[in-house]
């Protein structure tokens, strides 16, 4: 062989040397990832056995054994204590008691729960009730600095170490957790500070050998899964943590993507079938999918009505006995044809159930199809609005004369109250973000714009709810300040959100965003009793708003939810408390605790006797209201005589 055809082989020999290489390291992540997707599918197997409280069987070994953490345990009056008094929680939200008994109790604990579920109690209270100090690792600065600010107006001595971290603030952590010098109870560090710290660890390790590490909470925990949109690197060398301190109790946190039919919406539709339809009348309700159709026919025959499903999967028999059946029926098909009912000219129903996260499962069936985005932007834009009367809608989108709505839609027949907020600088800051993340080649969902959204937004103080961040992203898009983009995959298409033709309109101020929010619960036309506390507790639930928002800005900036949730708000207007101790058994003591008490009470009862002394002028307001939406309700009930169709849309070829 000459030399050059050596030279000429060995070059493409090592040339396929590199590329085996390359091969091989591709595989190896892959296998890792496989791993850590292997890891988290198990943990999350047992931890939806422990929630069914019945192991599942699968190819792998799994026989979890449920113990019962709501039982009573020696701690249950402190905790309660400190709930309301400290905390200021009238009640625990569902599994929280059970994860906290399970914490204190000293077991590791997977919390897997809905966004705004109530995850940080699960933590903060039992590092309250132990000994020694908590740590908490979490992904985000602006989610410590809103919890120690939290933690440090409720008179529980929190501090972060993080890259902000004073040197001075530094010397003191470290003091306390080495020697337990100084008052330090939770202490909240980003993943970076465990993976990369040595100093850390090792002042970590000597408060661990003096007994004063109480618990290890990791919050946001599905930043370690390199599946998700979030996922962090040092998340994944936290094992650490355990390893080096395996008689700690442990917890992970994270958010589980809300079922695709929610219990709330069956629990509604449930108690909206039983209280309109008691004398079992027929009716068809529509669902988005066959598998939905099966999922609710099932859940509502567990809430005892009397329901089944047909669908284009069923053979001819199966369906012919349904139909011979018929009482309620579930039908598959696609949401935006609401309103189907009434077909036979006889007074009838129709209730439309819509959330925003709805939309992206939509617009990928029906982007490719002639004017398809635009026909479901319409129905989106029909169902999002608080203030158009859903009739005329339909009259205009058919081109029909208009005709008067009497009371017959929800938005004629319920007074809604409905504040239009200016939520330009909102949409700017959507408008930014996903900006940077364009830039950084990546691309988000709208459920994961939101989940962004959500801690962007505290950052300029504001507390827009998680389904108004969702209505507002609708609406960016329908106004085309946003977009849809759509990618597909081997298994199906995804919907992502981008920035819009609109966008620099905004950007530059030139297009003002406005949403509509509807401060008032519909008033339901019960009782007056009802329409009075609605209409007062809105003049009252805003007072308390502005005085939470003077108050934590008095309170050295923290946020106006740590003064009073919307849900106290809630509480107290209902139940507009005259005193503040035991004077009374509707004092406020008990609805927000000792503390909050102490710091805000005298204040609150001021804005609640001010707006009670208003209240005669809602009353006769309210009653007017009321008498009117009363009268065009009775119309409309005593026309419905026959059956009723509960629908949610229709499509003919299915049902
Ligand atoms: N039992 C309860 N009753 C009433 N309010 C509660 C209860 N538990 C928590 N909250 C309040 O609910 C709000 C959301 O709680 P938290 O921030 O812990 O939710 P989360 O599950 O961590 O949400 P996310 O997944 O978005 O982080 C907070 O204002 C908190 O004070
Ligand atoms: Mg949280």
């Amino acid at each position: 062989m000459e030399t050059e055809e050596i030279l000429q082989e060995l070059e493409n020999v090592e040339a396929e040397v590199r590329l085996v290489q390359e091969q091989i390291k591709q595989l190896v992540d892959r296998q890792d990832q496989l791993y850590e997707r292997q890891s988290e599918l198990k943990s999350l197997l047992e931890a939806f056995e422990a929630s069914r409280g019945s192991p599942i069987q699968y190819g792998g070994s799994s026989s979890t054994a449920v113990e019962n953490w709501s039982g009573t345990f020696e701690w249950d009056s402190r905790a309660d204590d400190v709930r309301l008094n400290v905390f200021g929680i009238p009640a625990y939200r569902a599994n929280q008691q059970e994860i906290i008994n399970a914490v204190l109790s000293g077991r590791d604990v997977l919390v897997i729960m809905a966004a705004g579920g109530g995850k940080s109690l699960c933590y903060q209270l039992p590092a309250v009730l132990r000994e020694g100090i908590a740590l908490v690792v979490s992904p985000l600065l602006s989610l410590i600095q809103d919890q120690v600010m939290c933690l440090a107006a409720l008179g529980i001595p929190a501090h972060m170490l993080t890259s902000t971290t004073s040197k001075e603030d530094e010397k003191f952590i470290y003091k306390a957790l080495e020697k337990g010098e100084g008052e330090l109870k939770m202490l909240y560090v980003t993943p970076e500070k465990i993976s990369k710290s040595k100093r850390f660890m090792s002042k970590l390790e000597k408060c661990h050998h003096a007994g004063r590490l109480s618990l290890i909470s990791i919050d946001e925990a599905h930043c370690c899964s390199q599946w998700g949109h979030d996922f962090r690197p040092d998340y994944k060398n936290l094992g650490i943590l355990k390893t080096q301190f395996p008689d700690v109790p442990m917890m992970a946190l994270t958010v589980r993507e809300k079922s695709s039919v929610g219990k709330v919406v069956i629990d509604e539709i449930a108690k909206y079938i039983q209280e309109s339809y008691p004398n079992s009348e027929s009716g068809i309700v529509y669902c988005f999918s066959r598998k939905e159709c099966e999922q609710v026919a099932q859940e509502l025959r567990q809430r005892g009505i009397s329901a089944d499903y047909y669908h284009a999967d069923m053979d001819i028999n199966a369906r012919e006995k349904v139909h011979m059946r018929w009482h309620l029926v579930w039908g598959s098909t696609n949401q935006m044809e609401s309103g189907r009912a009434g077909r036979d000219g006889l007074p009838s129903e129709c209730l439309l159930f819509f959330r925003p996260a709805d939309v992206p499962r939509q617009s990928s069936m029906v982007f490719y199809e002639n004017s398809g985005l635009q026909n479901l932007y319409d129905i989106v834009r029909y169902s999002q609005s608080k203030k158009q009367c859903r009739r005329s809608t339909f009259f205009r989108h058919f081109a029909e004369p208009l005709q008067d709505c009497n009371g017959m839609c929800d938005i004629c027949a319920f007074s809604y109250e409905v504040n239009e907020v200016d939520v330009t600088r909102h949409a700017q800051c959507i408008i930014s973000l996903l900006q940077d993340i364009q830039d950084n080649n990546q691309r988000l969902t709208m459920l994961q714009l939101v989940d962004k959204m959500k801690i962007k937004l505290k950052e300029i103080d504001s507390d827009l709810k998680r389904e108004e961040i969702e209505q507002l992203v609708l609406q960016l898009i329908i106004d085309r300040v946003l977009s849809e983009e759509f990618q597909h995959t081997a298994y199906s298409t995804n919907a992502y959100v981008t920035i819009g033709p609109l966008a620099k309109l905004v950007l530059q101020g030139k297009k003002i965003i406005k949403l509509e929010i509807s401060s008032v619960q519909k008033n339901t036309a019960d009782n007056k009793k009802s329409t009075k506390r609605s209409l007062t507790s809105s003049a009252l639930e805003f007072e308390l708003d502005e005085l939470r928002k003077e108050l934590a800005s008095i309170s050295g900036g923290i946020l106006p939810h740590s003064v009073l949730s919307s849900q106290l708000i809630r509480l107290i207007s209902a139940r507009k408390p005259s005193t503040m101790e035991e004077a009374s058994s509707n004092h406020l003591e008990k609805i927000i605790g000792k503390l909050k008490t102490g710091k805000y009470g005298s204040r609150i009862l001021e804005v609640i006797s001010k707006c009670g002394n208003s209240e005669q002028q809602h009353d006769n307001n309210a009653v007017s209201k009321e008498e009117q939406g009363r009268g065009a309700r009775a119309s409309k009930r005593t026309k419905k005589e026959k059956a009723v169709v509960v629908v949610d849309s229709s499509d003919d070829s299915e049902v």
